[in-house]
């Protein structure tokens, strides 16, 4: 194995443990695997790295832990009105981390060359993704920057605005022919998902792929079908 991909199993259970100790004390994780609290603290803390049988031993025990489609939906805050706080989950980077590497494993049939997405919540799962694929990240904006020469722009009716609202991306972001991912947190409507595609279109760049944390009702579908690209959801909530 190269020293790389022994390092990226090392850090990824690292992330699993620090996922893992939002929801079990040290005392429950010591149990689970057999080994000393101070062990488990230097890991989590980054202090030491396990060896690479032990990281192959502990990923395969505390994988069973981890149900990433739960962790999102036990995070979703509710309001009255239906409406959720997505933050609880792309604010938590451990989840964000695992999420993006299950995200990309779907992917991998997929040749992606930049990732595109909307501010602003669909920013952190872009950059982490982004990251994940090795690829660069760009996002539309809802105002135009000074400062930026050219823009491509399009105006959409986002579903909970019931108001025109216009996105903007600097023109050098995508380029013609560019395989372009479109990553957002939620999808309800497609208004946001449909408008990041006439901007692909209007650069010559091609849409590849959908792919969202949270997708509310049959839109994934719809969109699969509408743009005939993978599109994938995390969470399934209905309507
Ligand atoms: O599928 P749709 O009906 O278009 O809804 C989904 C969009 O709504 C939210 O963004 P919002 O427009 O609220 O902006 P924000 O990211 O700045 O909160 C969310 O981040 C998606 O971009």
């Amino acid at each position: 194995m190269s020293q790389l991909k022994s390092v990226k199993e090392k850090l990824r259970l690292i992330t699993l443990l620090r996922l893992l100790k939002k929801s079990y004390t040290y005392e429950e994780l010591s149990k689970i695997t057999g080994l000393p609290i101070t062990v488990l603290n230097r890991y989590v803390r980054g202090k030491v790295l396990p060896n690479s049988e032990r990281t192959r031993e502990l990923t395969q025990l505390l994988s069973q832990y981890v149900n990433l489609e739960n962790e999102v939906k036990k995070r979703l805050r509710f309001d009255s009105r239906g409406f959720f706080d997505s933050m609880s989950v792309l604010s938590d980077t451990s989840l964000m981390t695992l999420l993006s590497e299950e995200i990309a494993s779907r992917l991998k049939d997929v040749e992606i060359e930049k990732i595109l997405t909307a501010a602003t919540d669909g920013i952190p799962l872009a950059v982490h993704l982004g990251r994940e694929l090795g690829v660069d990240v760009v996002y539309a904006k809802k105002k135009k920057e000074v400062g930026v020469e050219k823009f491509y722009e399009v105006n959409y009716v986002p579903s909970a605005s019931g108001s025109i609202t216009t996105l903007y991306l600097p023109s050098w972001a995508l380029s013609k022919g560019e395989k372009v991912l479109i990553v957002d947190d939620v999808v309800r409507s497609g208004e946001t998902q449909r408008a990041l595609v006439d901007l692909c279109r209007q650069a010559g760049a091609e849409p590849v792929g959908m792919v969202f944390l949270v997708s509310v009702g049959d839109i994934v579908d719809r969109l699969r079908e509408e743009y005939g690209i993978p599109v994938e959801s995390i969470v399934a909530l209905e309507r």
